[in-house]
């Protein structure tokens, strides 16, 4: 049972799963017990994190309300929530750590631990917690000679198979000493991406994630395939009774003295552990860690807190299931098990076209998760991802939701094949699949042909007649590039088209002609400035009246429009500043450029409120920049090799972002490519999530 606490553990905790009755609690235990046996045997458990974790606080208040019905098989106060066996006894038990969420509960904790040992705790270590498995590797002489899991903490199961195929793990040490080290197995992200391909290449099927990727590669023996796993120490005893001094050395001495032993600890890592006098200090580098969580090689969930000193540690103990000495801080879940409701395929403006996955939202992270990317078709492949699938979902710090995997038994039979485009989805043309990523033919004409059809439908230019059809006719046979080309065009340009009478071809030229006649807004509105749709433009033309208005006013000027922030304002004259010659080409045309009834403003605009969120537009999907300040550095390479650093700049406010050049405490990514200079070591001092322009492009691929 958890330890006794006033109030019940549960009232301390976040979000529990309610249990109405008997039954339910029955019921809740049940799942629970399957779902962590599953999550130690091959991390396939049914439940994400978060869920189990509701699930078990659940039971615990269940519990405490009602101590006489509780089930010998519950999940509460044991290792593994007994849902594991062994038959490797420990020398001493391999335990759990209690968790907290808060640095209120933190401070809670700590000062009933002082009270416990009567005395001030005098330093505490702070270390990750690492997102692995707990393993003992038993060496005897200096040789590498068993590795246990830690199974019900008492006994744990014999993986030694795996010697050889963990780094950081030597087989023999730098001293011919007999110690057991105990430590984290995990899989880095690099190992994890081929440890998914081999498996994709030999079962069809991905790990969901890096914990599961290495729970199931440790305990797999008869698998044709290898996979390299990393270990990282955080503890050492004396094995056979021998004295190795150990047990007098505070903890972060021990780790030293395993580190000189040969053995990894996070000692070189972003993270490494730290010695801290105060609750402050400890706060300060629970803040560093969680910053740098997305950016590590590695998964953790947490930061472990531990009084230093061994003293410390004797006085106060286990509990049947945890240390009374040391404490989880638990980080927000960056998984979760979520529906793909359906695949969308955006268009960019090179033609790239790339899906995307509609997510059941949910929260994680601290943001909410709609969608995510899904790269391209061979990607989608590779994972075998259906509609209807449950998905892990993975998001962390700035990066860019995505989909680990589907979680193959949870399928119920009425999932669907995701269906691929057989055409552009914006134009309707061939697509281009010689290439992982596919390529409209039409290039950055199919964009032409977007805007066209853009601009001439019913809310905007509403020209009658002109189909999609009939403007890829129209665009193919080079007569119109936009939609300023269509006022010039000439009786006999149109009639030569196929399929074109004489009664449809003046039909049309009427309906252009009428065109011109329309409202400053219609107009505007055709120009498809983005994240303006049809009733901000109607907002612009009765704020301005005029399109020299618009086009005179800065961005102050045009901040003044009810709903436009700053940010939003910036992108406006930018992309009118861009569509210049084609609003030129249209006013040439004869095309109507008032509002009737507004009166453009005369006197300056009122200072515009800082900080206004800028609004986007109804319908308008969240790009994959926004709310992101990016800065480029270093040469840039692959899709973006050609890119000048404007043009850099250009596709990072495309995409939504907002681009910089020196690196700050504002800054979400740093875009570093080869010679990268002082602007990434700035980055890498103050943790700043980096990518090089290979990744960066996948990220922004569509906008390209
Ligand atoms: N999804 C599921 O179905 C499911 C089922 C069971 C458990 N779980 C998850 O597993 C967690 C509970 O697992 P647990 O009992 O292994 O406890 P835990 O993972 O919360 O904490 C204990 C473990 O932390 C590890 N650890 C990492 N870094 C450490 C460090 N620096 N010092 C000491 N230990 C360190 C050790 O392996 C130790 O055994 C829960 O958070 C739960 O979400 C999920
Ligand atoms: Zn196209």
């Amino acid at each position: 049972m958890t330890e006794a606490q006033p109030g019940g553990v549960a009232e301390l905790l976040p979000h529990a799963t309610p249990l109405a009755d008997q039954a339910a609690y029955t019921e809740a235990v049940r799942t629970a017990v399957a779902a962590a046996a599953a999550y130690y045997a091959d991390g396939d458990s049914v439940l994400d994190d978060d869920t189990y974790d509701r699930l078990v606080r659940g039971i615990e208040a269940y519990e405490a309300a009602h101590p006489e019905q509780v089930l010998a098989e519950s999940p509460t106060g044991k290792v593994a929530g007994g849902a594991v066996v062994g038959d490797v006894p420990h020398t001493v038990p391999m335990l759990s750590l209690d968790n907290v969420f808060s640095a209120e509960d933190l401070a809670t904790w700590a000062a009933g631990l002082e009270r416990r040992l009567g005395r001030p705790v005098e330093r505490w270590s702070v270390e990750p917690k690492l997102d692995g498995l707990a393993v003992s590797a038993r060496y005897r002489g200096g040789r590498l000679v068993q590795l246990v899991t830690r199974g019900d903490g008492v006994a744990g199961e014999d993986v030694s198979h795996a010697i050889g195929t963990v780094l950081g793990l030597p087989a023999t040490l730098t001293e011919p000493v007999t110690v057991e080290i105990r430590g984290e197995v995990l899989m880095t992200t690099a190992q994890f991406e081929t440890a998914n391909e081999a498996r994709v290449a030999h079962d069809g099927v991905p790990f969901a994630n890096a914990r599961s990727a290495a729970a199931g590669t440790l305990r797999a023996r008869e698998r044709t395939y290898k996979c390299e796993m990393t270990f990282f120490g955080y503890g050492a005893l004396s094995l056979d009774g021998e004295s190795t001094g150990m047990r007098e050395l505070a903890h972060s001495e021990l780790m030293t003295r395993v580190a000189e032993l040969g053995v990894r600890t996070t000692e070189e890592t972003p993270v490494a552990g730290i010695v801290a006098a105060t609750l402050e200090e400890i706060q300060a580098r629970i803040e560093r860690i969680a910053a740098l969580r997305a950016e590590l090689e590695f998964g953790i969930d947490g930061i472990v807190i531990k009084s230093d000193l061994a003293a410390d540690q004797e006085q106060a103990g286990f509990s049947s299931r945890a240390p009374r000495w040391a404490i989880a801080y638990k980080l927000p879940a960056t998984e979760k098990i979520t529906k793909l409701v359906g695949v969308v395929w955006n268009v960019g403006r090179t033609g790239v076209i790339a899906p995307r996955a509609v997510l059941e939202p949910v929260r994680l992270d601290g943001s909410l998760v709609v969608s995510a990317t899904l790269h391209n078709p061979a990607d989608i492949t590779r994972r075998g991802l259906m509609v209807g699938d449950s998905v892990t979902v993975y998001k962390a710090g700035d990066v860019i939701p995505r989909i680990e995997a589907p979680v193959v038994h949870l399928r119920t039979g009425a999932e669907r094949p995701i269906e691929f485009p057989a055409g552009c989805p914006r134009c309707g043309g061939e697509i281009d699949v010689s290439q992982e990523r596919w390529r409209c033919v039409r290039g950055r004409a199919c964009h032409a042909v977007a805007s066209i059809s853009y601009a001439v439908g019913r809310e905007q230019l509403d020209i009658e007649g002109l189909g999609e059809t009939r403007i890829v006719q129209m665009v193919d046979a080079g007569l119109i590039a936009d939609f300023a080309d269509l006022f010039t065009l000439t009786r006999e340009q149109i009639l030569g088209l196929d399929r074109m009478a004489e009664t449809s071809t003046d039909n049309l030229l009427a309906a252009i002609e009428r065109a011109k006649t329309k409202p400053l807004n219609k107009v505007f509105c055709a120009l498809g400035v983005r994240g303006t749709g049809r009733s901000m433009s109607r907002r612009i033309a009765r704020h301005f009246a005029t399109m020299d208005a618009i086009r005179s006013a800065d961005v102050a000027g045009v901040q003044a429009v009810d709903g436009i922030g700053p940010e939003k304002a910036t992108l406006l004259v930018e992309e009118l500043a861009e569509l210049a010659p084609l609003i030129d080409k249209l006013i040439a045309a004869g095309v109507s450029m008032t509002e009737p009834g507004a009166t453009p403003p005369t006197e300056t605009p009122a200072e515009p409120t800082p900080g206004t969120p800028a609004e986007t537009a109804p319908g308008t999907p969240e790009l994959p920049l926004t709310g992101m300040s990016v800065v480029v550095t270093g040469a840039m390479a692959g899709p973006l090799e050609a890119l000048s650093r404007n043009e850099m700049n250009e596709l990072i406010e495309r995409a939504g972002g907002k681009s910089s050049s020196s690196v700050s405490a504002k800054t979400s990514l740093l875009v570093a490519g080869e010679k990268a200079g002082s602007k990434k070591a700035k980055a890498e001092q103050l943790g700043i999530q980096i990518m090089t322009p290979e990744q960066f492009a996948t990220l922004v691929t569509t906008f390209i």
